[in-house]
């Protein structure tokens, strides 16, 4: 029998996440824009998604999965990004910090830690790499903020104690917005606030700054992959800026398979 052709190898499927999650959009177009009709995007989550990547690397198998960074599985995999020549998954991006209209002035403490909320890739991957190896993400947080506090004291710094009132933060369960929202949920709790974390899918979570129910995100990744969102709520959200620079999205698969680009695929 001839060799198998990469898609043969993986059944024609590309492992996804979430539905709302943009890199699920952009494969979608990366998958029309290549002409790989054959092809089939499988919605799920980023732990279903980070499991099936396990199963297969264990036994070097294939796999492509829709992968971004900062993620831990960089760290514990021999992993790649499938060059994408159209550009479709765009290029490096940032994560917003994202806030509801008027909590500067109902929550100012609350804003202030939030607009000065800025970490790098090391310090989210710290945080990400303990709780894949078990730890509670609220203690990975607890013992990030403790190991950093000349970091957090720039976050707090001018920043209002809180008297119990309640905050609501709102985040999708990928691993990068876990880790960086317990975080901030600790940091905030020791300044004074009641904090609540609601998990929820990504159109959701954006709804919940522009209608008011929800307080503040940190998991605006912009200037493209959450475009649409952007667009959604013009006008109903502020955006505070970066909260960690040099993300990228894009297909991602071991470094034991022989494909480099999206183009390969064909
Ligand atoms: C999955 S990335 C963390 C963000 C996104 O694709 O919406």
């Amino acid at each position: 029998a001839g060799t198998t052709s990469v898609g043969e190898s993986v059944e024609y499927e590309i492992v996804g996440i979430d539905p709302g999650a943009g890199i699920m959009k952009a494969t979608s177009s990366a998958i029309e824009e290549y002409g790989l009709e054959d092809w089939t995007l499988v919605e799920g989550s980023g732990a279903a998604m980070t499991a099936a990547l396990k199963k297969a690397y264990d036994k070097e198998e294939p796999i492509i999965v829709t992968g971004w960074t900062p993620h831990w599985k960089f760290a514990k995999y021999d992993l790649k990004y499938l060059e994408d020549p159209k550009g479709i998954f765009g290029g490096e991006e940032n994560i917003h910090s994202i806030a509801r209209l008027g909590l500067k002035d109902d929550l100012p403490g609350v804003y202030t830690v939030l607009n000065n909320f800025f970490w790098t890739a090391d310090d989210m991957n710290t945080v990400m790499s303990d709780i894949q190896e078990g730890t509670k993400p609220e203690e990975a947080a607890a013992k990030w903020v403790e190991e950093n506090t000349e970091k957090v004291a720039e976050w707090t710094d001018g920043a209002e104690k809180g008297n119990g009132e309640e905050v609501k933060l709102a985040y999708v369960a990928w691993d990068s917005e876990i880790a960086s929202t317990n975080v901030i949920a600790n940091v905030l709790k020791d300044l004074g606030y009641k904090v609540s974390m609601s998990q929820v899918e990504a159109g959701p979570m954006w709804t919940g700054v522009a209608d008011g129910s929800v307080d503040a995100h940190i998991a605006g990744w912009l200037p493209v992959t959450h475009a649409d969102y952007v667009k959604e709520f013009e006008g109903k959200f502020e955006d505070l800026g970066a909260n960690l620079e040099g993300t990228k999205i894009g297909l991602v698969v071991p470094s034991y398979m022989e494909i480099d680009s999206i183009e390969d695929l064909k």
